[in-house]
């Protein structure tokens, strides 16, 4: 098992935001976390990351505990595209996507060029790479991000070429924020084809046909706890979906596809006066 996390806690502040969190993900998974704003996804993510290094309980990376590996070899083992992730210098799109390299040398080599081209081809940002960071609109930086995230794991300018399995993880907190259709499919497309070459994937996601398509294990959390994990038909139930987020939805039959359909079960019903008693808000 590549990632092991056993009954992980951690407080922040006086607050618990993690309570007795455990999963296992193998390598070649691309394992799915949902929940609610504020559920602890992220909290979750960051552990996993390196980013809390106070949680109690245990996280195994490729049999070693987080906390005994040295900064520069999780950097090497994992990549990290963090939720909100503000770059206010005018660092040109070609320089944020090759931060993913300088990790390894602080001198570029032919081969990380290559790497970084590839990157941009692969999220279609090419006709990008002068312009500068903060100008791009939100959904073009988060293909930057996706393209130095990819630069930083990638060990040729090839999406299948090496056999990753057990060496390095991907950690995705809400990747496709403002993509439109053909990159939101596009980068979990790269995210399976990453995970077929052996890397094991984390993502957090918010739209349940993603999840429902590309997810091999879901993670369900709720107010910091684990409500459920299992295969995508065994998650996204409707009465899962309802006790995690409050809302009716339609678990239906995908026409053609293998993977089922959620679909919410009306419209308006949110601000029908019980609802509201439900909500709290009378
Ligand atoms: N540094 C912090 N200090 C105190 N509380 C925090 C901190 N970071 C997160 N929290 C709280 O922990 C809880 C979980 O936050 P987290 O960001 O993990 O949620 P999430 O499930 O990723 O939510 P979202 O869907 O909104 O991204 C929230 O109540 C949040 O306010």
């Amino acid at each position: 098992m590549m990632l092991c996390v056993k009954d992980i806690s951690l407080s922040l502040g006086k607050i618990k935001i993690l309570q007795g969190v455990s999963l296992e993900a193998a390598a070649g998974e691309l394992y799915v976390v949902m929940g609610a704003n504020g559920a602890g996804k992220s909290t979750l993510l960051k552990v996993i990351a390196g980013e809390y290094m106070q949680y109690q309980g245990s996280v195994m990376i490729g049999g070693k505990e987080l906390k005994s590996l040295p900064i520069a070899a999780q950097a090497h083992t994992r990549a990290v595209l963090s939720q909100q992730l503000t770059l206010n210098q005018p660092f040109t799109v070609e320089e944020v996507v090759s931060m993913g390299r300088y990790i390894y040398n602080a001198h570029l080599s032919a081969t990380d060029k290559e790497i970084i081209t590839y990157a941009l081809k692969i999220m279609q940002i090419q006709s990008l790479r002068d312009r500068t960071y903060p100008t791009l609109s939100g959904g073009q930086k988060q293909r930057v991000q996706m393209a130095r995230v990819l630069a930083q794991l990638l060990e040729a300018p090839d999406l299948q070429a090496t056999d990753y399995t057990g060496r390095k993880m991907l950690l995705l907190d809400e990747p496709v924020t403002g993509m439109d259709i053909l990159h939101q499919q596009l980068s979990l497309q790269l995210a399976a084809t990453l995970a077929a070459s052996g890397v094991l994937v984390v993502a957090v996601l918010h739209d349940f046909q993603l999840a429902a398509a590309y997810a091999s294990k879901l993670l369900l959390l709720k107010d910091g706890r684990v409500y459920a994990q299992g295969t995508v038909e065994e998650i996204l139930t409707s009465a899962h979906i309802k006790n995690c987020f409050g809302v009716d939805v339609a678990v239906l039959e995908h026409p053609h596809c293998h993977y089922p359909l959620v679909v919410t079960a009306a419209t308006g019903g949110l601000f029908q006066s019980p609802a509201l008693k439900a909500l709290k808000v009378l």
